[in-house]
C-alpha cells in the first residue's frame, strides 16, 4: 500500500488545470453500454476509479480504443453477458461505487443486470433503494442472491411511467434515466438529481438519439426510443477538484490560478469558500486565489454563527465539506459544518485535532471549527486516508503543517485525483510517493 511523504510549510504558486470530472466520467462511460455503435468520450481523467470501470467494461466485452490522452472510443457491440455471473465480476464491482451505473444500461438493452455490493468510500450507509425502486417502477423485478451477495434484476420489457424518487440520488437518477431511455412509452421522474454531471449524461444520451427534456431541473421527461446510436462527448472539469484546489490555495497558496474551471457549472462552491473569507477572483473561465495573510469567516445577516451544510444540487456538495473544514482551521472565526447527507464522513477530524486544529466533533454529522487565524501552524503527523475527500483534505493540511507528514492508504486519493503529487510539486510542493 503506497504512502505520501509531505514536507509542509512550502508556499505554492502558479497555474493548475482541473482534470475531467470523476463522477461524470463514471456515468457517461457506463452509458456506452446502451448502443452497439462507437461512442467517443474526451477529457476522461486517468484515475483509479475510472480505470477500474473501463477495465470492468472490457471484461464484459466492450472494445476500448485509446485515441490520445483522456480520449477513448468505446464500442459495446459484442458483449459477454456470462461474465456477469462470474465471481471475478462480483469482486471487481466491489472495488468501485461507479459499478452500480452499469445496471440501468444493461437492464435497458438486454433485459437483465446483476449488481454486486458496490465499492466506494466507507462514509456511512449507502443504500441503493432509489435505484431498485426506480427499476421496479419501470416494470423490472429484482431479487437478492444472499449466497453470492448480488442482486439480480430482470425485465422482459421496461414500460415508461410517472415516478417520484424517494430521494434525489445522483447515481440512482443516472441509472433510472439510462433504463428509461429505451423503455416503451414516456417516463417522468420527479425529485430527480440535477447536478451538472446528470445534465451532461442527459446531453450525451440525447446526442445518442434519446428524447429527454427537463434537463437541469428535478423533473425529467423521457420519451422512450427503440435504439440509441453513437455520439461524441466531452467531460466537464471536475468541480470537486476545483474546490479542492481553492482550499489548497487558501491554506498554502501564494497566488494560484485554476484554469478552465467551467465557472458557471460550479454552483455555490466558490461562495462556500468565500463564506470562510477566501478571496476568489473570476477571470474568464479561470479562478485566481491570491495569497491572504488572514481570511475571516463571515456570519449570517442576523449575526449568528456561520454554518456550512451540504444538500442535493444546487445545494453545496457533501464532497467538499472535508476540504472546507481544513481551510476553516486557519481562518479567523468559527464555523459549524453540518454534514447531513453522509453518516460517517466527519470522523477524520480526529486526525486534524492531532495536528493541532481546534475542532469540536459534536456528533457524527456536525463539527465546530475554531480557526487559528494563522497564529498556530498545524503540526506534521502520520495518518491514513479513510476516504477520497478526507484524503485530499489531509494532504492539504500536511502541506500547511510544520514538518514532514506521512499519509498512508493513498489509493483512496488516487481514486479521484490524477497524478496529484506531480501536479502539486509543479506548484512548489514537496510530496513523494513511497
Ligand atoms: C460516483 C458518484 O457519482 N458518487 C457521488 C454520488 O454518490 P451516490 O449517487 O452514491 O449518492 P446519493 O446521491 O445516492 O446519496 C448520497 C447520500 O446522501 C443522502 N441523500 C441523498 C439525496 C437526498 O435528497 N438526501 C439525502 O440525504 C443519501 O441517503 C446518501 O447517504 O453522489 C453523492 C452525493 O452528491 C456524492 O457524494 C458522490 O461523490
Ligand atoms: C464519495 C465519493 O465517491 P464515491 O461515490 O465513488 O464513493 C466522492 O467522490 O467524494
Amino acid at each position: 500500500m503506497e504512502s505520501f511523504i509531505i514536507e509542509g510549510g512550502r508556499p505554492l504558486r502558479g497555474t493548475i488545470t482541473p482534470q475531467g470530472a470523476k463522477n461524470e466520467a463514471l456515468e457517461v462511460i457506463a452509458a456506452v453500454l446502451l448502443t452497439p455503435d462507437p461512442v467517443r468520450i474526451t477529457n476522461i481523467p486517468d484515475i483509479l476509479d475510472v480505470n477500474n470501470l473501463i477495465r470492468l467494461l472490457q471484461d464484459v466485452g466492450v472494445k476500448v480504443m485509446r485515441n490520445g490522452k483522456g480520449d477513448f472510443t468505446f464500442q459495446a457491440d459484442e458483449l459477454n453477458l456470462e461474465f456477469l455471473a462470474s465471481d471475478k465480476y462480483v469482486k471487481k464491482c466491489a472495488a468501485l461505487r461507479g459499478s452500480v451505473l452499469m445496471m440501468g444500461p444493461l437492464l435497458a438493452r438486454f433485459g437483465k443486470a446483476v449488481v454486486a455490493e458496490p465499492g466506494g468510500d466507507k462514509i456511512g450507509r449507502r443504500r441503493l433503494d432509489t435505484h431498485f425502486l426506480g427499476f421496479k417502477n419501470l416494470g423490472a423485478e429484482f431479487n437478492s442472491d444472499d449466497e453470492r451477495h448480488v442482486y439480480n434484476i430482470e425485465a422482459e420489457r421496461l414500460h415508461g411511467t410517472y415516478m417520484l424518487l424517494d430521494e434525489a440520488s445522483v447515481t440512482g437518477t443516472a441509472n433510472v434515466v439510462m433504463a428509461a431511455v429505451l423503455a416503451e412509452g414516456t417516463t417522468t421522474i420527479y425529485n430527480a438529481a440535477c447536478e451538472p454531471y446528470i445534465q451532461q449524461l442527459c446531453h450525451l444520451l440525447n446526442a445518442m438519439g434519446a428524447n429527454i427534456s427537463g434537463i437541469a431541473s428535478n423533473l425529467l421527461t423521457i420519451v422512450g426510443v427503440e435504439k440509441l446510436h453513437g455520439a461524441t462527448h466531452r467531460i466537464l472539469p471536475d468541480m470537486i477538484e476545483v474546490g479542492s484546489f481553492i482550499g489548497m490555495a487558501a491554506m498554502v497558496g501564494d497566488g494560484i490560478r485554476i484554469k478552465d474551471c467551467a465557472v458557471k457549472q460550479l454552483g455555490v462552491i466558490p461562495d462556500a469558500f468565500r463564506r470562510l473569507g477566501v478571496q476568489i477572483d473570476v477571470d474568464g473561465d479561470d479562478l485566481y486565489i491570491p495569497h491572504q495573510s488572514h481570511y475571516v469567516v463571515d456570519s449570517f445577516i442576523d449575526g449568528s454563527i456561520m454554518t456550512l451544510a451540504d444538500a442535493p444540487w444546487p445545494g453545496l456538495t457533501p464532497d467538499l465539506l472535508s476540504v472546507l473544514i481544513v481551510v476553516a482551521t486557519q481562518a479567523r472565526g468559527s464555523v459549524l459544518v453540518h454534514q447531513k447527507m453522509f453518516e460517517s464522513r466527519l470522523f477524520f477530524v480526529d486526525k486534524l485535532i492531532d495536528m493541532g486544529a481546534q475542532i469540536i466533533l459534536c456528533d457524527p454529522h456536525r463539527c465546530v471549527i475554531v480557526g487559528h487565524d494563522r497564529n498556530k501552524q498545524l503540526r506534521a503527523g502520520r495518518m491514513s486516508s479513510p476516504d477520497i475527500r478526507a484524503g485530499i483534505a489531509l494532504l492539504i493540511a500536511a502541506l500547511g503543517a510544520k514538518g514532514t507528514s506521512r499519509i498512508d492508504n493513498i489509493a483512496q486519493i488516487d481514486r479521484g485525483y490524477e497524478d496529484i503529487e506531480a501536479r502539486l510539486n509543479a506548484l512548489g510542493a514537496k510530496i513523494s510517493r513511497v
